[in-house]
């Protein structure tokens, strides 16, 4: 059965498109996108209405973690990507941080044939950098990527040493992989539990200074450089990145960064009440780190946004601040709040934020998809951009419950996700 999406405002970065269009999928593949094609549908074509609506590539997710193996009471790939697909996410990047960690060629295998098993939207396995995240060989690297790894990362941690991770930089590159990178110095970040500064005196917790990411930061951006290796600098969220960032690309070095919606939409101010919600590595920053991240990503500096959806179990999460894990569940308002912080505000235009949830991440990460092509798999997402809804647990597919924006009322959410031409998500329903 060919499916058509009719009369919305199509918009695909990539081709710079944007019109009002009718787009025809048939056995998953996009065959037709040209205005009046619902006209000539068949009686047995499924029409979607789309008057109104903003249609636009399937979301890619480059930074998230599914837990499974080994964390299935916090997330598995069932409920983390059916979370993905209520977010309007059709592909999400798996983090190796998990039990055991996916640091060899099994790992990978396992997340591939299990996503496709037991998932409704793609997922990408990232491979450790270090086996076992301990930070001291190698992994894997070269067989990981032939069977599947689309990126590597220790992500939860940094590498510590810089010969390993100057090791790890250059084989990447050789496998034509990217490194996504943790930034943190252990030794200046050891303990806290939120941002350092006037909050973290305040409440009486221990801080994460913004130095310990800029200095890690500072060195994976000379160490790519001085191999000549790409790097991606994962959740940036201190204005001393956003500055180091611009000034390395400014002299040529390939380094991009990637921003959540937390960072955006939070400071650390929202600690106060101690909602371990709040509770984020990195952790939630000042107004003037907020500021520095929008600005980055209207400058051009900063190209990609991610999620790091680090669900945890409420068991976890209810233990005092100082004792409760790090993470936000973020696949499912990734995109209201992202609207709001960047769009209400003026900060990006649409095209810029659609680009940076599509064909920057796509392209960074060589992944397929991110455009809405003739002959390419039909991923697509479809936004109501007047809808308004209060963040609330009703339908909630993750596991995690832990997000900070329970109660807000957003506008502009994905009321439709359609995956390889199979409606998964509609009228913010999951359909399977
Ligand atoms: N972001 C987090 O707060 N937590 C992540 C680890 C990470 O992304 O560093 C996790 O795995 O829980
Ligand atoms: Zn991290
Ligand atoms: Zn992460």
């Amino acid at each position: 059965m060919a499916l058509v999406i009719k009369n919305g405002r199509v918009l695909d970065p990539a081709q710079r498109i944007d019109h009002v269009l009718d787009i025809r999928v048939d056995k998953g593949i996009i065959v037709a996108c040209g205005p009046n094609l619902a006209d000539h549908a068949e009686e047995s074509d499924q029409i979607i209405d789309a008057t109104g609506k903003l249609v636009i590539p399937g979301l890619i997710d480059v930074h998230c973690h599914l837990r499974e193996p080994g964390g299935e009471a916090k997330e598995t790939l069932a409920t983390g990507t059916r979370a993905g697909a209520r977010g309007g996410f059709t592909a999400l990047c798996a983090m190796p941080n998990t039990s055991p960690v996916c640091d060899n060629q099994t790992g990978v295998e396992f997340l591939k044939s299990r996503a496709q098993a037991t998932g409704v939207v793609r997922v990408y396995p990232i491979g450790a950098i270090s086996k076992g995240l301990q930070g001291q060989e190698l992994a894997e690297m070269g067989d990981m990527a032939e069977c599947g790894a689309v990126a590597f990362s220790d992500d939860g941690k940094s590498v510590l040493r810089a010969d390993l991770m100057r090791q790890a930089l250059s084989y990447a590159t050789m496998c034509k992989r990217i490194i996504t990178a943790h930034c943190e110095d252990k030794d200046l970040a050891t303990d806290g539990a939120m941002n350092e500064g006037y909050w973290s005196t305040l409440l009486g917790l221990r801080g994460l200074p913004a130095v310990a990411e800029d200095v890690f930061v500072a060195r994976d951006i000379l160490l790519a450089e001085s191999v000549g290796a790409p790097v991606h600098i994962a959740h940036v969220s201190t204005m001393g990145a956003v500055n180091l960032i611009r000034q390395a690309q400014a002299r040529g070095v390939d380094v991009t960064g990637e921003v959540c919606p937390h960072h955006l939409a939070l400071t650390d101010a929202a600690v106060e009440g101690y909602n371990t919600a709040t509770k984020v590595s990195p952790p939630l920053r000042t107004e003037r780190d907020r500021v520095a991240l929008k600005d980055g990503l209207a400058d051009g500096t900063l190209t990609i946004l991610a999620t790091d959806h680090a669900p945890h179990t409420p068991e976890e999460k209810k233990r005092e601040y100082a004792y409760a894990p790090f993470g936000i569940s973020g696949l499912e308002t990734a995109w209201p709040v992202f609207w709001r912080e960047l769009i209400e505000s003026g900060i990006l235009t649409l095209h810029q934020l659609v680009a940076a949830l599509t064909i920057h991440p796509a392209k960074r990460f060589g992944l397929p998809g991110g455009d809405l092509t003739v002959g390419s798999a039909a991923d697509i997402t479809i936004i109501d951009t007047g809808h308004r809804e209060k963040v609330s647990l009703d339908g909630w597919q993750s596991k995690g419950l832990n997000t900070p924006f329970l109660g807000w009322e957003l506008t502009s959410w994905p009321i439709t996700t359609i995956v390889g031409g199979t409606v998964v998500m509609r009228d913010r329903q999951m359909l399977i």
